[in-house]
């Protein structure tokens, strides 16, 4: 139950006093049919269906007061005040529902919002550690799961409000046939337990076939191209078939255990009216207006005490999602870098590098469990405002490097320095805010390209954005587009070439005006022309901006200041290009020779 008083207590925290009118409400519509119920018996005296005793309910003392008004009128008032109760009760349960269902709603976008919230806040290497896939099931399935089950809550708590004010009633009328009635009622509850018990386990169940779709799925729409290519149509459509299989069977277990719960309960009803209604006659002796009250009471309760069990299997079924966003939100909560609040804030100020960036001892590991380094001993200055070039094989840790100069991930040991002074928790916003970077799969959003360029920089000029273009070789390509800067670029900007998608992240990484550029093979897709005006683009910049390159393409980093070859996590060389590759039998020297560049000194012969 721990779940639900969880949410429960979130409900509570987020709805307030809202909650508590709707209950009072709920309280007055139960009150206003139990007063509905007790008109029945001047109706049945009326009837002369059966002789009411004066002393026989409590609402008795009524009918002696009715015998002071005419005959005639007396069974339309009762009539009138039956249908205006009835009115009355209808509309108040009418704006009860509708504040439910508000309640519901605010409560499960809130729930949403925050939990995608504590994920944006959450650091980088959260992340990587993680399925995208499992996240998306979350803010989807798993909500969508856990709106359910709060929906049934809410239903259940009108639900208990009004058996127990019906039961009031019901006691008053006859107190030993309520107490009869309470107690197999108890010992239904009892004996249903394993149902409960069992939609929880099914509930787990659920959640697990739901993340391996999700995440199938995922992964498949995003390798699309490769599935055509490799014609892995007919595999990837019988995994479907598979997980449909285990769905289905796993929905068909679910239905099977509420209707067998169900049917049992029905039997269990059938046995007790009849034991209900021998026992009233032949033990308690019950007056007969008594006992159609009790059992008219009954009648209407019973199919709540149903519904009990069926909202009580749906609740546990949708604990597991529950306890699933709990506890994204408590690992979240755990891996928060900074709050969106302190991202907003004004005293968040860009960090301008006077002097240099450095790296001191630092290694990394992406698993601690594991004894593999991907960074060791890493002793590195990057002087400002000038360019530095990373290279190495494929898995040699450049990217990884980057991650660390950024403050994306934290070293195991050692520290970033600017200007002298450690990067901390606390400067990793500004240094957030002074960095632009492209990297090497750059991510553009289905929006029109202004957006996706104003989305760094909100208030760019007109003027601002063209330069940028211009800068990252674009402009002549936008203007060609019939809607220019209008254009709908798609998913993940699918309508632009490999080309014009790097150009594009580009020009919104120079748009922001950073002090430091960060490219991790930004230019990998592009034709020699516009690499070389690129490069001749970047040239101009030198002197105004920190730059870092991580580039394969070695004819692209010729003019770097310095280069710092990695290899295995390690660097093994750092200068300047073409003393480097002077260099006989070094890293850059074997790199250049698998390149065929001819470099003047390359062979190492003076
Ligand atoms: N998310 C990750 N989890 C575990 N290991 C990782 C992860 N990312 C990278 N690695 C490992 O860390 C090492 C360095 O990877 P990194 O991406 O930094 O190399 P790289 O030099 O940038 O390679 P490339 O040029 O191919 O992009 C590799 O051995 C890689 O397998």
């Amino acid at each position: 139950m721990e779940p639900i008083l969880y949410f429960a207590k979130r409900l509570h925290s987020f709805t307030g006093m809202k909650l508590y009118v709707n209950l009072f409400g709920t309280v007055m519509v139960s009150l206003l049919e139990g007063i509905g119920i007790l008109l029945l018996v001047p109706m049945i005296s009326m009837s002369g269906i059966a002789g009411v005793n004066k002393e026989a309910t409590p609402l008795s003392g009524m009918i002696g007061a009715l015998q002071s008004v005419p005959k005639q009128w007396i069974l339309p008032i009762i009539l009138v005040s039956f249908v205006l109760l009835v009115i009355g009760q209808g509309l108040l349960k009418r704006s009860i529902g509708i504040q439910n269902v508000k309640i519901h709603q605010g409560f499960v976008y809130h729930l949403r919002s925050e939990t995608y919230r504590a994920l944006l806040q959450s650091k980088w290497d959260f992340f990587i550690m993680r399925r995208k896939s499992d996240f998306i099931n979350s803010l989807t399935a798993e909500i969508g799961r856990v709106s359910g089950g709060v929906s049934v809550s809410l239903q259940l708590l009108a639900s208990i409000i009004f058996t127990l004010i019906q039961i009031g009633l019901a006691f008053w009328l006859s107190p030993e046939l309520t107490l009869f009635v309470i107690v197999c009622g108890f010992a239904l509850a009892f004996l249903s337990r394993k149902f409960i018990q069992r939609s929880k386990s099914l509930g787990n169940l659920t959640l697990e076939l739901s993340k391996q779709y999700m995440g199938g799925i995922t992964d498949q729409l995003n390798g699309i191209k490769d599935i055509k290519i490799n014609m892995l149509e007919r595999s990837r459509l019988s995994w479907l078939h598979h997980m449909n299989m285990k769905m289905q069977q796993e929905h068909g277990e679910y239905f099977k255990l509420k209707a067998t719960s169900q049917f049992y309960y029905q039997v269990a009803s059938a046995l007790l009216v009849a034991a209900f209604i021998f026992l009233s006659i032949q033990m308690f002796e019950a007056k007969v207006e008594q006992l159609l009250l009790v059992i008219i009471i009954f009648s209407r309760l019973w199919p709540r005490f149903t519904g009990f069990q069926s909202s009580l299997e749906n609740i546990a079924s949708s604990i597991p999602s529950f306890n699933n966003i709990i506890k994204l939100q408590e690992d979240c909560k755990e891996a928060t870098e900074f709050s969106i609040a302190e991202q907003q804030g004004q005293n968040v100020k860009m960090i301008t590098i006077e002097k240099s960036l450095e790296c001191r001892n630092v290694y990394f590991r992406y698993n601690r469990q594991e004894s593999q380094y991907a960074l060791q001993d890493i002793n590195l200055h990057i002087p400002s405002n000038r360019m530095t070039a990373i290279v190495g094989r494929s898995g040699a840790g450049k990217s990884t490097l980057i991650d660390i100069l950024m403050g994306l991930v934290m070293p195991e040991q050692g520290q970033v320095i600017i200007d002298g002074i450690p990067l901390t928790s606390d400067r990793l916003l500004s240094l957030r805010r002074s960095i632009s970077y492209v990297p090497q799969d750059p991510f553009l959003f289905n929006e029109t390209i202004r957006e996706n360029l104003l989305m760094v920089k909100p208030h760019a000029s007109e003027k601002e954005i063209w330069e940028a273009l211009e800068f990252s070789v674009s402009a002549d390509f936008i203007r060609r587009l019939p809607q220019g800067l209008d254009t709908f670029i798609g998913d993940r900007g699918i309508r632009l070439s490999g080309g014009e998608r790097q150009r594009l992240v580009l020009a919104r990484a120079i748009l922001r005006n950073p002090s430091i550029l960060v490219l991790d093979e930004a230019t990998s897709a592009l034709d020699t022309e516009n690499e070389s005006k690129i490069q001749e683009a970047l040239e101009q910049l030198k002197g105004k901006m920190t730059i870092i390159v991580i580039a394969h393409r070695l004819s692209t980093i010729r003019n770097a200041d310095q280069v710092i070859v990695i290899d295995q996590g390690r660097i093994v060389q750092k200068g300047i290009f073409s003393q480097l590759a002077n260099e006989k039998k070094s890293m850059l020297n074997h790199l250049l020779e698998h390149q065929a560049i001819v470099w003047p000194h390359a062979s190492g012969e003076e």
